[in-house]
């Protein structure tokens, strides 16, 4: 493999403004039949994702994927969501209740528009298999599967039916994959999505490993239609995870979803728990995210997210910190 880089590797080069103000700039994107306001999505996780968050982010146009660590709340999520007009998004496992559960949410006539196949290792026929079973009972409904690191991963899941591939193997903030299995895509994770991303025919979702918003527009010009985030998400006022106070200083807990704590066993963890700082509310992490792809789109040179895809970039070798901290 040739050009092995990260996120911290890359600069994007400007290119001529086309607009007298970054307030022109539209940072929406289409994922399947709908438009979403901004190619960001939180991580479907129990720290960073709930039933409320999940409602208002529905309401106000933005993506989101519900977390599959509650799975008896699944069917009334999505039939109170399809109540209400609002978008239903879910996730689901490979294990054999899923089945069962895909074929309930059928009988009931509750079809999500969105179901992500949510697990570690997604190059299997597990994957597949899950793949081929919703789109013979539920054929209406994006699939999103994952998570891969590889092109071939990414042709195999296209060619099984999914709408989207996720790619990420081990770059999250709490993942430990990288360190318990020596396998992944952690420190080369935006050489990984190129890579996959040149394979691509259906969009792909850059998962894991995002530290900055600039991240976001790296994302897009290395070939992800949206990128999914935890540890930048997790430590709302609004996040489901405990608020901690050390030293007078507030934190909010953010564990793995493969982590013990997330497991109840410490059986095959590859996940750890941790505290993220407190940063006040969703919102204003929203339109600041939304603001800095503005101006992230104007310096590429155009109006939308399409102009990010074009521009070019240099590697500036672990050196676009300069010792700085944001
Ligand atoms: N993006 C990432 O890098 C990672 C994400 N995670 C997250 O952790 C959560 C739990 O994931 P996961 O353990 O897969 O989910 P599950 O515990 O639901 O396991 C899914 C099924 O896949 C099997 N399985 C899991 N890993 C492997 C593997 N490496 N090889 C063969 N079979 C496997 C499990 O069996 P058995 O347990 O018996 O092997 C089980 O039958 C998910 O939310 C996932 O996204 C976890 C690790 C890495
Ligand atoms: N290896 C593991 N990866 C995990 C686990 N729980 C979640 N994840 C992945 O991390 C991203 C979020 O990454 P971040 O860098 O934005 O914090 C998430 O979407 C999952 O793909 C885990 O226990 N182990």
């Amino acid at each position: 493999m040739e050009n092995v880089f990260d996120y911290e590797d890359v600069q994007l080069i400007p290119a001529k403004c086309m607009v007298n103000s970054r307030a022109e700039c539209d940072t929406s994107v289409k994922l399947g039949k709908h438009s979403f306001k901004l190619p960001v999505v939180p991580a479907n996780m129990q720290t960073v994702i709930d039933v409320h968050i999940a409602e208002t982010l529905a309401e106000q146009g933005y993506f989101y994927i519900m977390h599959r660590f509650d799975p008896e709340s699944r069917l009334g999520f999505v039939m109170d969501m399809k109540d209400k007009g609002l978008i239903a998004s879910i996730s689901v496992g490979v294990k054999k209740e899923e089945y069962r559960f895909i074929e309930l949410l059928s009988s009931e006539q509750s079809a999500p528009d969105y179901i992500t196949i949510d697990i570690a290792h997604g190059h299997s026929n597990a994957v597949i298999d899950m793949i081929q079973h919703i789109k013979t009972h539920l054929p209406e409904t994006f699939v999103i599967a994952g998570n891969v690191g590889t092109p071939e991963a990414v042709r195999e899941l296209e060619r099984a039916g999914a709408d989207a591939t996720k790619v990420g193997i081990g770059p999250g903030k709490v993942c430990i994959t990288k360190i318990k299995t020596g396998f992944g895509t952690g420190g080369w994770q935006l050489a990984a999505l190129r890579w996959c991303a040149k394979a691509a025919n259906k969009p792909i979702i850059a998962d894991g490993g995002i530290r900055t918003h600039g991240d976001i527009a790296k994302s897009i010009r290395f070939g992800a239609t949206m990128v999914m985030i935890g540890s930048l998400f997790a430590g709302h006022e609004e996040s489901p995870g405990h608020t901690i106070e050390k030293n007078g200083q507030l934190y909010k807990e953010y564990f793995g979803s493969a982590s013990e704590f997330q497991k109840g066993v410490k059986k095959n963890v590859e996940g750890k728990k941790m505290v993220v700082e407190h940063k006040g509310s969703l919102k204003e992490t929203l339109i600041e995210m939304e603001q800095d792809l503005q101006s992230a789109i104007s310096y590429a040179g155009g109006t939308g997210i399409e102009a990010i895809r074009h521009v070019d970039y240099v590697l500036v070798k672990n050196s676009i910190f300069n010792g700085d901290k944001l």
